[in-house]
């Protein structure tokens, strides 16, 4: 997997996912894996576009549930071509929507997988609505738990902080990332 700053990599085409994908938890493992048979049926590169810090760490001081390097470890497990590494700051946000949508158009997306609560750009205002405007966004439908209850990064925070450690784990659903690469895991 290569990795590459902000506005610096330039693509004919690709498969993308946007995120601050903090954990790297079960939902966003499935949405990644989705995006990557896409990437592999269509031949072309699987690009991840993420967040360092995340948002909610950055706006909220959220907890962190993987710092960068173990992020892009996962990443590469899990069959990532490209990482883009977005610093997340008061400067990348003075670039506003319209830098960071034309950032993308770079990429050349032929389809960009999200889940439907997908958000960017000042105060959150852009979501897949905004994203389909300008490219072909295909949806995810939300990846819950056995007792149904939807996945999220913040739900994990809240169960470490709750002493739920084995519950965040589960949902975390790490050994497979970790332990072994993805060809020895398949
Ligand atoms: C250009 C740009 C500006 C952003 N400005 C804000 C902001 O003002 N407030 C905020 O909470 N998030 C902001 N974000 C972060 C997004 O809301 C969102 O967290 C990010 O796109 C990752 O999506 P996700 O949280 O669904 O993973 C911005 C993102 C981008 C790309
Ligand atoms: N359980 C899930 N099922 C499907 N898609 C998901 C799930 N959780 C996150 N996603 C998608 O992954 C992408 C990155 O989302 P994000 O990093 O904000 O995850 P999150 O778990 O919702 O985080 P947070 O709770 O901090 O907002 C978005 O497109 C989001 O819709």
């Amino acid at each position: 997997m290569q990795t590459h700053k902000l506005n610096s990599l330039q693509l004919p085409e690709c498969i993308l996912t946007i995120g601050a994908l903090d954990g790297l938890h079960k939902g966003h493992q499935t949405l990644i894996l989705h995006a990557r048979r896409r990437a592999r049926e269509m031949e072309v590169p699987l690009v991840v576009y993420t967040f360092d810090p995340p948002p909610k760490v950055f706006f909220q001081r959220a907890m962190l549930l993987t710092p960068l390097d173990e992020k892009l470890t996962m990443l590469e497990r899990m069959g990532v071509d490209h990482t883009i590494i977005t610093p997340f700051n008061a400067k990348f946000m003075t670039q506003g929507t319209e830098a960071f949508l034309e950032e993308l158009t770079k990429l050349n997306p032929r389809e960009i997988f999200e889940g439907h609560d997908f958000r960017f750009g000042r105060n959150r205002e852009g979501d897949i609505n905004t994203l389909g405007k300008h490219f072909k966004v295909s949806i995810l439908e939300p990846v819950k738990c056995t007792e149904g209850k939807v996945i999220s990064s913040t739900r994990i925070r809240n169960l470490f902080a709750q002493g739920k450690i084995h519950e965040a784990y589960n949902l975390l659903n790490w050994s497979w990332l970790k332990e072994t690469s993805f060809s020895s895991a398949q």
